[in-house]
């Protein structure tokens, strides 16, 4: 049974949602699922923009055929060449033969690394500032690299001022009958699964996205709809996404506050994130953020780290080493070239403690633009009565620090 939803009069969305995929890339956790959108141009000629994961490929077959009511297939644009998009090509061929593909050059190049039998069709390449007419509607070319592949790019159809911006404001969630952003209440209950995407997808590349943030931009009036990938359609509040996309694609935090991860096995580390964490409240610094290292996914972690703009790492020293599961997240951190946050480091040991004098150095050497407080605390198994007053130091440069208070 078909399932669609009209983007415009002539524009629809045959995507659909994935409820049973664990975990997305096979590494990120999607307990609310995730769609695979892609959309039908009903024109003088009919284009395809995208396909969608092999999961959901009957369904989105279904869809497509709905959709055309009996019409051939003339065009498919592939924006974006990665597998959870473009899984369904040869399946459109084959119940479409005479289908053109529109995509870029190493687009094609990655159809034939893949495998995909398309040279019976027409390949139509296409490069930065094409335009091609599909009838009524002209549509234009921006290319896109690194967001979040290098083939990537999004068109902008120049009638209707849709932008299929291909994994650009893309988010996790199933859709689930919504289609548009407007429809759901973004702000409560998507937007930190936007964020979980955006930061561990392609938060790697901010600088390409700021390339194609400032290509949007020259062209801002004549965007009507953006139709990402995955998650909502938008069609009004562009400046709400807009400005997120910037913090985010730019690692300045959104909101001032303390995200507290912690590292501990025994539980004393734990004490110590906890008595931070209250006198911060204390201090009457309340946007605060706790979790333990071990039992929260690192996506999460992420995704939290570019919400904030400070961060306390707890950490025991695990033979000589900062404790495996922290030293991942640090690592997370710099894979994903997160920078411009202020830290605060809590170390422990039991008999050669260096946890903290290595996370110091780990972020000094990886990380750009990171301010490391100077009011370490170093705890020797437990939090004893007389590093009370560290701990308070600590707190109170963190809380001076949010407050932008100028030593
Ligand atoms: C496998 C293992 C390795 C450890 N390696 C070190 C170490 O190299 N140096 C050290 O000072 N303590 C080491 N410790 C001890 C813990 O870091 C220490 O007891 C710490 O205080 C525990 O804090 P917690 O109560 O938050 O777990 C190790 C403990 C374990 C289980």
């Amino acid at each position: 049974m078909y399932c669609v939803r009209k983007v415009t009069d002539d524009l629809f969305w045959v995507g659909a949602n994935d409820h049973r995929l664990h975990l997305f890339e096979n590494i990120h956790p999607i307990p609310q699922g995730v769609s695979y959108n892609a959309y039908v141009l009903l024109d003088k000629a009919t284009v395809l923009f995208d396909t969608v994961d092999w999961a959901v490929c009957r369904q989105f077959l279904e869809n497509v055929e709905h959709v055309l009511q009996g019409r051939p297939l003339d065009y498919m644009v592939i924006n974006h060449m990665e597998p959870d998009h473009c899984a369904c090509i040869e399946e459109i061929i084959l119940r479409y033969p005479k289908v053109k593909i529109i995509s870029t050059e190493k687009s094609f190049m990655l159809m034939h690394q893949f495998g995909f039998h398309i040279d019976k069709q027409e390949l139509i390449e296409v490069k930065e500032g094409d335009t091609y007419s599909f009838g009524g509607h002209t549509v234009t070319f921006v290319e896109a690299p690194m967001v979040h592949w290098p083939e990537a790019m999004v068109t902008l159809d120049l009638t209707n001022g849709a932008l299929f911006s291909a994994d650009a404001f893309g988010s996790f969630i199933g859709l689930d009958g919504h289609l548009f952003a407007d429809e759901v209440n973004f702000d409560r209950d998507w937007l930190d699964e936007a964020r979980r995407y955006y930061t561990n997808i392609v938060g790697k590349y901010g600088p390409h996205v700021q390339l194609l943030l400032g290509k949007a931009a020259t062209v801002l009036d004549k965007i009507k709809f953006i139709c990402p990938l995955h998650g909502p359609v938008w069609r009004k509040d562009f400046g709400y996404i807009l400005d997120k996309y910037q913090h985010w694609s730019t690692y300045e935090p959104e909101e001032k506050g303390v995200l507290i991860v912690y590292a501990s096995m025994y539980g004393n580390t734990e004490a110590a994130a906890q008595d931070l964490a209250a006198r911060l409240c204390e201090k009457g610094i309340t946007n605060t953020r706790l979790y333990d290292v071990s039992s929260t996914h690192v996506s999460e972690l992420i995704s939290q780290t570019f919400e904030y703009s400070h961060l306390v790492l707890a950490s025991v020293t695990y033979n000589l080493g900062i404790y495996p599961v922290m030293l991942d997240y640090l690592e997370d951190m710099k894979a994903l070239n997160l920078q411009k946050r202020t830290v605060a480091i809590i170390e422990n040991g039991s008999w050669a403690i260096k946890s903290g004098d290595l996370m110091q150095k780990f972020l000094d050497d990886n990380m750009k633009d990171m301010t490391v407080l100077n009011e370490r605390v170093s705890l020797a198994s437990t939090l004893p009565d007389d590093k009370v007053s560290e701990m308070e130091q600590l707190a109170q440069a963190l809380a001076d620090s949010v407050n932008g208070v100028e030593k």
